[in-house]
């Protein structure tokens, strides 16, 4: 689905991502996890065709990506919802916008806002939410569109613990019931174990590809639990340290 062929990226005279190269397949779920300013949101734009690498080459199945494309959403931890519009409102935004018949997205919200159990509130305002469920409705407003590249950044880091849990279930259900390729930036191991098919480790900034991981705990429903998953972590935890290591 996504190639980079050595790219690299500098702001100013400064390089944030050196030589980087990494393909990510259709429908597959990559965690991607590095020490703070090693370019990860860099990445993750990048991939959104929001921004160019300086150098080298990047394709979405297999074409060169020179602008950004309608069916790849990107959704950070600013959830970025229009306060004067309702849940429903903001949920068929981008249909409107891209002038998708009324009857057909009437349809088409109605089945993500169930999806994502919003019928409750389709009607309140994004003020009147609580954190996980304006993040919630961010997530269908993204999925309304049909995507077949998600893009999170750090996308669930200001929701407590159980929203939290809660949040990445559904997205792990919804990777496995839907297989739209997606691919998480994310400061938490756990987060990266339990999401990621597959986990990258960058270096420390200018990133690069350090160590790429496969995750076996991952179709494991009780993955949290399994005792692959504490491997894992732990083998995750010593890369991390690795990593900052080499920096020093
Ligand atoms: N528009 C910009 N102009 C100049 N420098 C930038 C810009 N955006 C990011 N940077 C710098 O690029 C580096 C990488 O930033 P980026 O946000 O991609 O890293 P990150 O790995 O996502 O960081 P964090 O984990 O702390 O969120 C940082 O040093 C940052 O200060």
């Amino acid at each position: 689905m996504i190639t980079s062929e050595n790219i690299s990226l500098y702001y100013n005279n400064t390089e944030i991502l050196s030589d980087l190269s990494l393909h990510i397949n259709a429908h597959e779920s990559l965690a991607i996890i590095g020490p703070s300013g090693c370019g990860k949101t860099s990445l993750l734009h990048i991939f959104a065709g929001l921004i160019k690498p300086t150098s080298g080459s990047i394709f979405v199945n297999h074409t060169p990506l020179l602008k950004p494309r309608r069916t790849t959403a990107l959704i950070s931890q600013h959830y970025s919802l229009l306060p004067w519009k309702t849940v429903f409102e903001n949920i068929c935004l981008p249909l409107h916008i891209q002038k998708v018949k009324r009857s057909a997205f009437d349809a088409r919200t109605k089945a993500t806002l169930t999806m994502l159990g919003l019928n409750h509130v389709k009607s309140k305002y994004p003020t009147e939410l609580s954190g996980g469920e304006q993040q919630r409705v961010a997530i269908a407003r993204a999925l309304v569109q049909t995507p077949d590249l998600l893009l999170f950044d750090e996308a669930f880091s200001s929701l407590d613990a159980i929203t939290r849990d809660r949040l990445q279930s559904e997205l792990k259900h919804l990777h496995q019931s839907t297989k739209t390729t997606m691919i998480f930036v994310t400061h938490d191991i756990e987060e990266a174990l339990y999401l990621g098919e597959r986990i990258l480790v960058m270096s420390t900034q200018p990133g690069t590809v350090f160590k790429t991981f496969v995750n076996p705990s991952y179709h494991n429903p009780d993955a949290k639990m399994s005792q692959g998953f504490h491997q894992l972590s732990n083998q995750l935890r010593q890369t991390l340290n690795e990593v900052m290591h080499d920096a020093n």
